[in-house]
């Protein structure tokens, strides 16, 4: 028999007041992987979380551990039976307790008797020094990496974190990020982190779960959801995007920027062309002309540049188009500034354009 996934949730659902903040989600956490519920505010990602860690219950489906119901519409284990790990954005240290007690307080025996694991813990996050010292002593940062081995400690099969990273800058985010994964990897821990940061999940995730108002829209690996959005919002989630408008004629949609391939589309369908900003080409303007059409890019467009701006890694250029007025943005990885008014050519790599109906 296979083995059964270590956390799996069935057909959840959650209304308050008869209105329904979570429908039909599902998913499986494998042991040593990460999933991320991803999404905007208010989507329903917290309620999943919280109903996984039994701190809320559903108004319909399942949650197993191992293959072990730990809860459904019969019964409910409370969160403390169920091997689970919780690390949440507001994680509170207890202010009286040292930082060895802290992390010792959920392991039978307290720190006296596993004083060795809890300074190993201390050691893998840079707090080796700290163990005798009190949360009043440590920066944000360091209390949070307290928090998180103190989750560890007992060892939980499963982990739940709820945005355990925003409260911190963005500098000292990316490193505790990275040893919380690699402190996570190595226990072979199942992750179910919840961020309304793409960015986040996709440094963190295996699996990303997007979710849209109370449902996931789309599962996949963070290069998968990137690169395959289902429609026009799943790819403005992770960035900026351009849309370029067209109508099907005879399975092709025409736009300025050549012939668009739109099979199993009917005639007069309204067609979106999307493309993030990464994913344009700009040309010299010679002449009045622009390059020569290629297979890969097709036909370039005309704009004039309305404004560009230094971002830091890369260059913002925003365009006015010739052919209706709107304005598309490229960014160029490199300090690319021209002047206002400067006429320049587009064109789209076909590769990573989306066409979604409109
Ligand atoms: N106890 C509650 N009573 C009534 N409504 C609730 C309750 N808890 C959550 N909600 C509502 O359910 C919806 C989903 O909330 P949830 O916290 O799960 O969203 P979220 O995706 O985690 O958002 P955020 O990122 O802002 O935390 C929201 O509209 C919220 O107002």
């Amino acid at each position: 028999m296979p083995t059964p996934p270590r956390l799996e949730v069935q057909d959840l659902a959650r209304t308050f007041e008869g209105r329904e903040v979570v429908a039909g989600v599902s998913l499986t956490v494998a042991p040593g992987q990460v999933t991320c519920l991803l999404g905007p505010s208010g989507c329903g990602k917290s309620t999943t979380l919280r109903i996984v860690a039994g701190v809320d219950r559903q108004s319909g489906g399942r949650v197993l551990v191992d293959g072990t119901c730990v809860s459904d519409d019969a019964m409910h284990l409370p969160p403390e039976q169920r091997g689970i790990g919780l690390m949440f954005q507001d994680f509170a240290l207890f202010p009286h307790l040292s930082v060895g007690d802290n992390v010792a307080f959920g392991l039978d025996g307290g720190l006296r008797r596993h004083r060795e694991r809890v300074a190993e813990l201390l050691e893998r996050v840079d707090l080796g020094g700290f163990i005798d010292a009190f949360p009043h002593q440590l920066s944000g940062g360091e209390q949070q990496r307290v928090a998180l081995v103190r989750a560890l400690a007992p060892r939980p099969a499963i982990m739940l974190m709820d945005e355990p990273f925003s409260g911190l800058d963005n500098r000292l985010r990316d490193d505790i990020r990275d040893r919380t994964l690699a402190l996570l990897k190595e226990e072979n821990t199942a992750v179910l982190l919840v961020t309304h940061e793409p960015d986040e999940a996709m440094r963190m995730a295996d699996e990303i779960a997007l979710m849209r108002a109370g449902r996931i829209v789309q599962r996949g690996a963070p290069y998968h959801v990137y690169n395959n959005p289902k429609d026009r919002a799943a790819a403005a989630f992770f960035s900026d995007i351009n849309i370029v408008h067209g109508e099907v004629h005879g399975a092709l949609t025409d736009t300025p920027f050549g012939q668009f391939l739109t099979p199993g589309m009917k005639d007069g369908t309204r067609v979106e062309i999307v493309i993030r900003p990464q994913h344009l080409r700009i040309d010299f303007d010679r002449q009045g002309r622009g390059p020569n059409p290629t297979a890969s890019d097709g036909v370039a467009a005309r704009g004039v540049v309305e404004r560009a701006r230094f971002m830091g890694r890369e260059s913002l250029v925003e365009f006015r188009m010739d052919h209706d007025a709107t304005i598309l943005k490229a960014t160029v990885p490199a300090v690319f500034l021209p002047k206002p008014g400067t006429p320049l050519w587009l064109t789209l790599r076909r590769d990573r354009c989306f066409v979604f109906p409109a």
